[in-house]
């Protein structure tokens, strides 16, 4: 138990009314969630207003209220304190009520559109190979050592973060490797950790639905590395037009890598295959076993950061060079009728560009490529006419279906998919709603020696539909539809 006084330090108070000398025993934002002597953080959201939950948290047993505005009706015995920007003092809070455990633990930050989980989860793999006790947050799971927290964001906010950070610390973890959205930025949920370096991998097109424009997501991306302190590394990729930008206004120390120009960390992609890659990297010719151009660039950004949290260039890459990314990414799988199926979480135009480029590239002539893709509900909804476009310019066979529809309409969000269909693509594009059926006309398509690639839900083992999750795993419906297809 804290004394609210003790977990106020790093906010600006406006004003209070009542004792600050009070236990507090958990902090929420969410009124939901509230219990005795807790602290409720009343917080603007996206969706409605938290001040409108003030009462409601004080007749669950919150006895301090942290808010923008004072409510009109003060309650006798609860302590309220006004300050300007709610969001950024939760992430306050949330360090001082678990004891600021970034700081006692070397923490690294990802940021990109894509290749976030990838980079994160190679680095948490790497620095266990070289025998570090190490934490993972990324949007496939959390992870302490070998114990698995599922995880429910990309970034967590600012009071689960810090909770499981704290968790890491017990644990004795050394090294935390995290994964930074472009909504825990702008929502501050990383407000008050000490990273010790941060990562940019890339930036395209994504989330406009909630940042608007493409400038304001990219000053969004930006901000991470304004933040960062003196004693860290801004590691960027100086290939991505928008690289440089990233370290603009950095008070760490400024470094770059690329696979075409000059910078501090360069590597070259000698050979791809569906088995791995051959990298000239820093100096060293090393055999890798992830597949394409974009995964060069992940196993640059891991390698550098890992030399610049000071590891021995010849041991990082004997492990990394062990190492096969994260779960639903090119996940490659042979049936018995040797169809290939690769399930890839891309769900951007970019990312769809660069798995279908890569697979281009590796396919004999004759093997004919058939991709399965949907679009998320509730998301960004200029993404789905291009994610749409890229796939049928890069496919011999497209099928259009659903992804997580979420609260939306799945056919409506189709509708908005085939306005991006290149006319000249329309005859070897089809629309079929339901994705097993659309994975099972895919298989059934397809001839010996042809690539499958299921894009968009990667490691995920649901689809949304109407606030309720469905069991559904890309992998699991191809390999059992596969099996029927045993010759
Ligand atoms: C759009 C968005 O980012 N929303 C996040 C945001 O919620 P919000 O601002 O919409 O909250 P709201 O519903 O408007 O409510 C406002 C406040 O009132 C409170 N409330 C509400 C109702 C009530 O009865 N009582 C109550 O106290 C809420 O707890 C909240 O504090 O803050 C919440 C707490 O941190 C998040 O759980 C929530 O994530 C939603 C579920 C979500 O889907 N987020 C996605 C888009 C997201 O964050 N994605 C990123 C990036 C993905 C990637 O590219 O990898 C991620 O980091 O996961
Ligand atoms: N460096 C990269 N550049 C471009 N595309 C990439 C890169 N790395 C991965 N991808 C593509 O993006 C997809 C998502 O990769 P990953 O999960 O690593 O990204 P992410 O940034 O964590 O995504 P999210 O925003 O959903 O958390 C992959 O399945 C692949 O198709
Ligand atoms: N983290 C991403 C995941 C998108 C995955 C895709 N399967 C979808 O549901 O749109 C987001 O929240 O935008
Ligand atoms: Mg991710």
């Amino acid at each position: 138990m804290k004394q609210l006084s003790n977990i106020l330090e790093n906010i600006s108070v406006l004003d209070v009314k009542g004792s600050l000398n009070i236990p507090v025993a958990s902090i929420t934002f969410d009124s939901r969630a509230v219990g005795k002597d807790c602290l409720f953080v009343a917080v603007k959201g996206t969706a409605v207003d938290g001040h409108k939950f003030i009462l409601q948290s004080i007749e669950k047993g919150a006895t301090a209220i942290l808010c923008e505005e004072f409510p009109a009706d003060i309650q006798p015995n609860v302590t309220y304190i006004k300050v300007n920007d709610s969001h950024a003092a939760l992430g306050w809070l949330g360090t001082s009520f678990y004891n600021q455990p970034s700081s006692k633990l070397k923490l690294v930050g990802v940021t990109g559109t894509n290749g976030k989980t990838t980079c994160a989860t190679l680095l948490f793999n790497l620095f266990r190979g070289l025998g570090y006790k190490c934490g993972l947050l990324s949007t496939v799971q959390n992870q302490i050592e070998d114990k698995i927290i599922p995880s429910t964001h990309t970034t967590p906010d600012a009071i689960a973060l810090n909770e499981l950070l704290a968790q890491m610390v017990d644990f004795g973890c050394e090294y935390v490797f995290m994964e930074v959205s472009s909504h825990a930025v702008a929502q501050k949920r990383i407000e008050g950790l000490e990273f010790a370096g941060g990562m940019f991998t890339n930036i395209t097109h994504d989330h406009l639905d909630f940042h608007k424009t493409f400038d304001e997501y990219l000053k969004v991306k930006k901000a991470f590395f304004d933040h960062l302190p003196a004693g860290a590394f801004a590691l960027s990729n100086v290939d991505d037009k928008r690289g440089m930008v990233m370290l603009q206004n950095t008070k760490a120390s400024r470094k770059t890598y690329s696979l075409q120009s000059m910078a501090d960390f360069r590597a070259k992609l000698l050979e791809d295959h569906f088995t791995g890659m051959l990298l000239h990297i820093d100096g060293v010719e090393a055999w890798f076993k992830m597949v394409g151009k974009f995964n060069a660039y992940n196993l640059l950004a891991v390698y550098a950061s890992a030399i610049l949290l000071g590891q021995d260039k010849l041991e990082v890459l004997s492990v990394l060079s062990n190492l096969t990314g994260a779960e639903g990414r090119f996940d490659y799988i042979v049936a018995p009728n040797k169809v290939v199926g690769i399930v890839d979480y891309a769900h951007t135009p970019d990312a769809v560009e660069n798995v279908l480029e890569t697979i281009r590239e590796i396919r004999r002539p004759s093997e004919k490529i058939i991709t399965v893709i949907g679009c998320g509900g509730d998301r960004d909804k200029t993404k789905r006419p291009e994610m749409a476009k890229v796939a049928c310019e890069l496919s011999d066979k497209v099928i259009l279906t659903s992804d997580n529809p979420r609260t939306e309409d799945p056919q409506l969000i189709i509708k908005e998919m085939e306005a991006g269909v290149p006319i000249t693509k329309k005859g070897s594009t089809v629309s079929i709603t339901d994705r097993r059926e659309a994975i099972k006309t895919a298989i059934m398509l397809a001839q010996p020696g042809d690539i499958i690639l299921l894009a968009g839900k990667g490691h995920e083992k649901y689809q949304e539909i109407n606030g309720v999750k469905h069991h559904f795993d890309d992998k699991e419906e191809i390999l059992s539809q596969f099996e029927n297809f045993r010759i």
